[in-house]
């Protein structure tokens, strides 16, 4: 049957009518040793391609890795973290595939033997809800090189005219968290995806085991579909979409990808197995490969090193440098703060609690950096299309703002401009008053006073109403100085002086 691969899209409405929606992620973070997985080179990000190689991790005949022992144990703490199973013997495995991003022409991985099984991870969707997604197990393997097709007329892999390899990147340490299948969302299932890579991405944040940099690559997911005949007991064919940068996009990979199956299936056709590629200029996603089986990849244990086993002391003793988890903290902070769940739960949408408690941190009030991130950056962040912390703006620098207002120095009003040319990169909010002189407020009375006679003089009738005690009069006054300071004046200061003025 030959299949259209992007007929016209189903509503998603109409897919749920008929379908139930099944997903599986796959998340590969890279970790952050100092050294790769089973030899000393360095890990940098960003290095002179082909700067960071030996002959281990270059696949040359008669070298041999060694398991670097920093990795096993950020891949351990990363389980305890998601309540799994730690095996107490387990052995790596190889992947055999040929392709020239793996010099060896495999790669080591686990397969039966993960080091972490049978664990989850509950995750708070949009309503305040929380989902639990099970997790199957969490592997270690190495990373492969990074292939870029270049020349040819589209630059992609058919039509380039050849392709640059970079093997810095092969060996890197890596864990790959690998989640079962997950059914039962309907129509929430692309905001669980999401949910879940948010979630999963704070934890490993808090367990300082990776950058965590979804734009850098240091953590990757991989979203596999599938839809399933309402009533039905099968699970339908899945298509795994590779290549989602962005959180916003592993919701925009997933719903699209359950559309196009759907139309897929209606016009009467079948879905592939196969590796689809997200194109994040228009939310699609795009054929890659037909999937290998796991009988294709022959794996077997891999001879040349030791099997991993943790006793159940280091086990412990793991366990015990555990952080504070980032939903304990949450609660505890929550109830630090004495607010609301329904304040707390706008934090939590805006994905703002890590950025207001660093805020905080960072020495401003609560309130003061709450209401920084949920209001004025979240607009920033929603015009630029952006994650609230992928805005340009550090807490540290939220907290400098909120002390050069607490200080009088700036007022709310230039504070937000004063925002502006930090979000504009043009360095700390001290630097940016600093360059900027306008935009610090005048605390010069004489300079005020002389702004307030000048508006007194030119509302004369105004003026004779607030010398005769109507001192809400003062109001229209206290405007036209903000506006010949452009701004720049406490106007609680020069209601003051304009009362002062009409000898109250
Ligand atoms: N029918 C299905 N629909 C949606 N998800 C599925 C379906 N079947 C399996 N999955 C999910 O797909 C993911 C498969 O990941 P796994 O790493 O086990 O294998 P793989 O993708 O074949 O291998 P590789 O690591 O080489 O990509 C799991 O999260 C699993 O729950
Ligand atoms: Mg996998
Ligand atoms: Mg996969």
């Amino acid at each position: 049957m030959t299949a259209v691969d992007t007929p016209d899209l189903l509503d998603y409405d109409d897919v749920l009518a008929k379908y139930e929606p099944v997903l599986g992620m796959e998340v590969h973070v890279e970790l952050g040793t100092d050294t790769k997985m089973f030899c000393p080179c360095p890990t940098e990000f960003g290095a002179e391609p082909n700067t960071q190689v030996c002959p281990v991790c270059l696949g040359l005949p008669g070298s041999l890795p060694v398991v670097n022992e920093a990795a096993v144990e950020s891949a351990i703490r990363i389980g305890l973290a998601l309540n799994c199973s730690i095996t107490p013997w387990g052995r790596f495995a190889r992947k055999n595939y040929f392709y020239p991003d793996q010099p060896k022409n495999y790669q080591i991985s686990q397969y039966d033997e993960p080091i972490a099984t049978d664990g989850y991870l509950d995750v708070i969707l949009d309503d305040g809800t929380t989902w639990r997604v099970e997790i199957e197990r969490a592997h270690m393997e190495e990373d492969t090189g990074k292939s870029l097709h270049v020349g040819g007329a589209t630059g992609r892999i058919h039509g380039a005219s050849h392709s640059l390899l970079d093997y810095n990147r092969a060996g890197v340490p890596l864990v790959e968290i690998v989640t079962k299948t997950i059914s039962g969302a309907g129509a929430r299932a692309p905001e669980v995806a999401r949910a879940y890579v948010t979630a999963l991405r704070d934890l490993l944040k808090s367990l300082n085991v990776s950058d965590v940099r979804m734009d850098q690559g240091s953590m990757r997911c991989d979203a596999n579909a599938s839809l399933m005949p309402i009533g039905a007991t099968e699970l339908g064919t899945r298509t795994e979409t590779k290549n989602v940068n962005s959180l916003k996009s592993v919701e925009v990979a997933v719903r699209y990808e359950m559309r196009r199956q759907a139309a897929v299936l209606e016009a009467g056709g079948e879905v592939i197995q196969e590796t689809r590629h997200f194109q994040e200029a228009d939310g699609t996603t795009s054929p890659g490969r037909r999937k290998e089986t796991a009988e294709d990849y022959r794996y077997f244990p891999e001879p040349d090193l030791e099997p991993v086993a943790p006793s159940a002391e280091w086990v412990e003793e793991l366990r015990g440098t555990l952080p504070e988890l980032p939903w304990v903290r949450r609660a505890r902070i929550q109830a630090d703060w004495g607010v609301s769940d329904e304040v707390m739960r706008d934090l939590v949408n805006a994905n703002a609690v890590d950025l207001v408690i660093a805020t905080v941190e960072a020495g401003a009030s609560p309130e003061a950096a709450r209401s920084w991130w949920v209001s004025y950056l979240a607009q920033q962040a929603n015009t630029r299309g952006v994650e609230l912390g992928e805005l340009p703006i550090t807490p540290a620098q939220v907290a400098q703002v909120v002390a050069l207002i607490d200080s009088g120095k700036l007022n709310n009003k230039v504070a937000r401009q004063v925002v502006d040319h930090v979000l504009a990169g043009e360095g700390d909010p001290e630097q940016v008053v600093a360059d900027h002189p306008e935009l610090v407020v005048e605390r010069d009375d004489t300079k005020l006073k002389a702004a307030v006679d000048e508006a007194l003089a030119a509302n004369p009738d105004i003026a004779e109403k607030i010398r005769g005690g109507k001192v809400a009069a003062a109001g229209k006054i206290v405007g036209d100085v903000m506006k010949a300071t452009r701004g720049q004046a406490d106007p609680a200061r020069v209601k003051e002086l304009v009362i002062e003025a009409c000898g109250g």
